[in-house]
């Protein structure tokens, strides 16, 4: 509720009072008619029951004349609201756990999908009316006979069973996230273009196709299962009602005809069936619409509860303007989230120490650790364990956001970010987005010099084929893109380079480590900055200050390339391989 008003106070405030009047003014007209019925008959003044049905039919005309497109206008507002709100935390949160724990995915994706549920949350003061109604028709049922309250109950047990039957349908579609999002995921296979050249040259079409055709039926099924089942229910409710009823109107005509009830009570119980009928129904869509809401705020809420416990307001410290000592891992281990279960640790008890105005690479096979010591580093994530020191202070202490300004970061999966070519690169440093100097140096220093001038308008281009006028890159011009958008910092106090040229040909990675080598050494000596390179290339690897071999998510060798080979471990192994196939 406060969600409604927050979006619009005003409108709020009109739904509230047109959902009352609506859920009161139908019994009352037939109550009305019920007065004018009783005086025909008994030949007294049908004055009271003419003005209460006028007032009724009145308001109830103007109400309902407003009520639509009041609806529909708050409908909107609220949406928006908590669209831009789930935008804020989702995108807010500054760690990427929730981006890769299948749970939080689910969560997340089952609150974008309740954005309707959640717009339409003023709704829930229908059961303001809804109650209200419900008293109406008691008061109604009681004056003419208390008896008639059974009919009340009656239907009210099958509105109930009515609400468990939706209550079954809404648990069974969060049980089947992972199945909507599996055949999401079979569809963008099928029709995104980077899978598609694979998903043709390998004849993977027809099978998908059947898999996502499973998986719709399976779905299916077991939902039409539940419908069925409560619609038998409910169907049967009803006939059940209906006899209780006839039942009653039957017992309430021997009543009059002997005198103990009126005429007036008869015609009411015969106008107020359906509205027993329409009551029930509205307290089961009541009871819908508050597990409907419940269950999507709570989990709306989990999502507020999740920011702010990952908000990291703790993390108050400015970063340093300068490393003096270096950055150490200390005790350093990591399991990632969605790995919890399994208590699989990615890093365990890594001790480390990089110091300030080196260049460290990191080695080893695939899944040693690598990347996760880098995304540990740019404070993606906190360690289970241990902490890493930023010249002695935790880094969990320092404002995330602005340990990443102090970062400059290239990564083998680089993002494909498809503004005008000089905004691409330029948000490499948002505060300095419109400085043309500095954007044409990054391009330079990135190797994406003959990129941006093999576009029509240069750095005014639209990048992205989905634009009208919009330019395709190949997959290395994206990556040098990437790459001069890592070079707009100027003063980082930590370079990142995650394996950064796969896409690169041989010249144009040359160039970059060259580039590299001289901003690491100006870095070093301004700023102290730490460069690490995670690479595969032993060549590249060899010219690093220190050489960190990472296996099975710890240390396992250190050293300068001439220590490691001397020592004649692992890394000299790798080296001379592949030095071998190159020879
Ligand atoms: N997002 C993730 N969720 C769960 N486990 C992950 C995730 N990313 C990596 N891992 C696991 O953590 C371990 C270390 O992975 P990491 O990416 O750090 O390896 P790496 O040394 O960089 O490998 P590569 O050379 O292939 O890039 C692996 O066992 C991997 O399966």
């Amino acid at each position: 509720m406060t969600t409604a008003f927050k979006a619009s106070p005003g409108l709020s405030l009109l739904m509230c009072i047109s959902v009352v009047l609506s859920s009161v003014l139908s019994p009352l007209q037939v109550y009305a008619i019920k007065l004018v019925v009783d005086g025909i008959s008994q030949h007294t003044s049908v004055m009271s029951g003419v003005v209460l049905l006028g007032v009724c039919l009145l308001v109830t005309a103007v109400s309902g004349s407003f009520a639509g497109p009041m609806g529909d206008t708050l409908d909107e507002k609220v949406y928006w609201y908590v669209h831009d709100d789930l935008l804020r935390l989702t995108a807010g949160i500054p760690s990427i756990g929730h981006h890769e724990d299948r749970r939080l995915a689910d969560r997340i994706a089952l609150i974008e999908q309740d954005r309707n549920q959640l717009a339409g949350v003023y709704r829930m003061l229908s059961v303001v009316g809804g109650v209200t109604g419900t008293i109406t028709v008691v008061a109604m049922l009681w004056s003419v006979s208390p008896v008639l309250l059974l009919l009340l109950v009656l239907a009210l047990a099958v509105a109930g069973v009515q609400a468990r039957g939706w209550q079954q349908q809404r648990k069974l579609i969060r049980e089947q996230e992972h199945l909507r999002r599996l055949g999401t995921k079979i569809t963008d296979a099928l029709t995104e273009p980077p899978t598609g050249v694979e998903v043709r040259s390998f004849g993977l079409g027809r099978t998908l196709v059947t898999v996502a055709a499973d998986i719709i039926s399976l779905r299916h099924n077991r939902y039409s299962r539940i419908t069925s089942r409560f619609a038998r229910l409910v169907s049967g409710g009803w006939v059940i009602y209906g006899v209780g009823y006839a039942i009653g109107l039957i017992w309430l005509l021997a009543r009059a005809r002997a005198g103990a009830a009126t005429i007036g009570d008869v015609t009411l119980l015969l106008l107020v069936g359906p509205q027993i009928n329409t009551t029930a129904q509205a307290m089961t869509n009541n009871v819908r619409m508050v597990i409907g809401a419940l269950d999507s705020f709570g989990r709306y809420q989990w999502l507020r509860d999740y920011e702010a416990s990952h908000d990291w307001q703790a993390s108050q410290a400015e970063p340093p303007d300068a490393l003096t000592d270096g950055i150490r891992f200390s005790g350093v281990s990591f399991g990632y989230p969605s790995a919890m279960d399994t208590e699989v640790k990615a890093l365990d008890g890594v001790d480390l120490f990089l110091p300030a105005g080196t260049t460290i690479a990191f080695v080893g096979e695939n899944g040693a650790g690598k990347s996760t010591l880098v995304k540990l580093l740019a404070r993606l994530y906190d360690p289970t364990e241990g902490q890493v020191l930023i010249d002695g202070v935790p880094l969990s202490t320092i404002d995330p956001l602005a340990w990443r300004k102090r970062i400059s970061a290239g990564f083998q999966d680089f993002a494909r970010l498809e503004f005008l070519a000089a905004d691409s690169v330029g948000v490499g440093d948002l505060d300095l987005r419109e400085d043309r100097q500095l954007i044409s140096t990054a391009v330079g220093a990135g190797q994406a010099g003959p990129v941006i001038t093999g576009l029509i308008d240069g750095l005014d281009t639209q990048l992205g084929r989905q634009f009208t006028g919009g330019v395709g890159l190949s997959g290395g011009q994206w990556q040098r893109l990437a790459l001069a958008r890592a070079f707009m910092r100027t003063r980082p106090l930590l370079m990142l380079l995650d394996e950064p040229t796969a896409a690169l040909d041989p010249e144009a990675e040359q160039a970059i480590y060259e580039e590299y080598g001289a901003s690491a050494r100006r870095l070093a000596a301004e700023t102290g900055a730490v460069t690490v390179l995670v690479s595969h290339r032993f060549s590249t690897v060899r010219m690093a200050d220190l050489i960190v071999v990472v296996a099975g998510g710890r240390i396992s060798e250190l050293g300068s390339h001439v220590e490691l080979m001397a020592a004649g471990g692992r890394y000299a192994e790798l080296f001379t391989l592949q030095a071998d196939a190159y020879r």
